[in-house]
């Protein structure tokens, strides 16, 4: 069958819905004939790449940015569930932050994500599951590709998500995580960590915990340079609970990985996490960002699908 790009028209501020058309000729050559839906609201690719895979496509390529990737994954690994296990995951970025493409390896320019696709190197990488509470408290399931945080990156999401972009994506994001900065909480966490069989428990304080499948998150922070896509495991980072100056300086080495060093920082690693709010209070301001996106809070329970779906990489 051939394959399926799925388009998020609203991705990179709107950009990408008027640049799509442009830019067709260029992934034809590359591809050959392929069939595209555009999406018409949130969480629409998920139904798409599902539908696509249960039909048996080879290829679904996602177009827009972490959050389009994050519902496409969500599709495929539910088709996955039901016994639809060959299709393979392609990218064409168009979005504002572009953090799996960077783990993956990919220069964002299009030649390279149509190189990928045309003679790419199919990777097997490990998926993260997760169980959660959505916005209204109801448990609900889903998988990550890339990062899922408790705490403060939830917090700018929700942000994110509610000022309007026309005045340019970076400034929006300024503006929501400053806003997030001044709002946020400290969790007092209670996590149960899974590796080897072997269970161990901790309480800490923070400001933000990252359960990590790739390295980068927040558009270009390396919160974990060590973790690998297919290595079957959760690179699990904590960044602290100090006050606000300090942890801002925290935050700004993240940019350039040298926050490991740091004191505040802690570095875990697990196949499989339980992460509880012992602070209730700090429920509304302690919130998930999976791939980006708002999800819903904690309490959560995290696991890692090793080698779980083929994704289209560089050649
Ligand atoms: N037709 C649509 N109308 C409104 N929202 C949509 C539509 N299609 C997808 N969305 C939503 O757009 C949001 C952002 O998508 P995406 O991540 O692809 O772009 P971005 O925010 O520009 O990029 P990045 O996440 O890399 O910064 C997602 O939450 C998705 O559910």
């Amino acid at each position: 069958m051939r394959p399926l790009i799925i388009v998020n028209p609203r991705s990179a501020g709107g950009k990408t819905g008027q640049l799509f058309d442009g830019i067709t000729g260029t992934i034809r050559r590359a591809l050959g004939d392929f069939d595209v839906q555009r999406t018409e609201r949130p969480r629409h690719a998920v139904e798409l790449a599902r539908v696509a895979a249960q039909e048996g496509r080879e290829l679904v390529v996602a177009v827009g940015g972490d959050g389009c990737i994050h519902e496409v994954v969500n599709g495929l690994m539910q088709a996955r569930d039901g016994g639809a296990l060959r299709t393979r995951l392609g990218l064409i970025g168009q979005g504002t932050g572009g953090d799996f493409r960077r783990t993956l390896g990919l220069e964002h320019r299009l030649e390279h994500y149509c190189a990928a696709l045309r003679q790419g190197r199919p990777r097997l990488i490990d998926i993260g599951q997760f169980s959660y509470r959505d916005h209204e408290g109801r448990p609900a399931e889903a998988y990550f590709v890339n990062i899922l945080s408790a705490g403060l990156g939830g917090l700018v999401d929700k942000h994110v998500a509610r000022i309007p972009k026309v005045a340019g994506g970076a400034l929006a994001y300024f503006a929501a995580s400053a806003r997030g900065l001044i709002e946020s909480r400290i969790g007092r966490l209670r996590c149960r960590l899974m590796l080897n069989g072997e269970g161990r428990e901790l309480e800490m304080e923070t400001r933000q915990l990252t359960i990590c499948n790739g390295r980068v998150f927040g558009g270009g922070m390396k919160v974990a340079p060590m973790a690998e896509l297919d290595d079957g495991l959760l690179e699990v980072v904590d960044l602290g609970a100090a006050s606000l100056p300090r942890f801002i300086a925290v935050s700004m080495g993240v940019y350039s990985a040298r926050h490991l060093r740091h004191p505040d920082v802690k570095h875990h690693r697990c196949e499989r996490i339980e992460i509880e709010l012992l602070n209730k209070d700090a429920e509304e301001r302690f919130l998930l960002d999976v791939d980006g996106e708002p999800l819903g809070r904690l309490p959560v329970s995290v696991s890692v699908i090793p080698r779980a779906l083929e994704v289209m990489g560089p050649p």
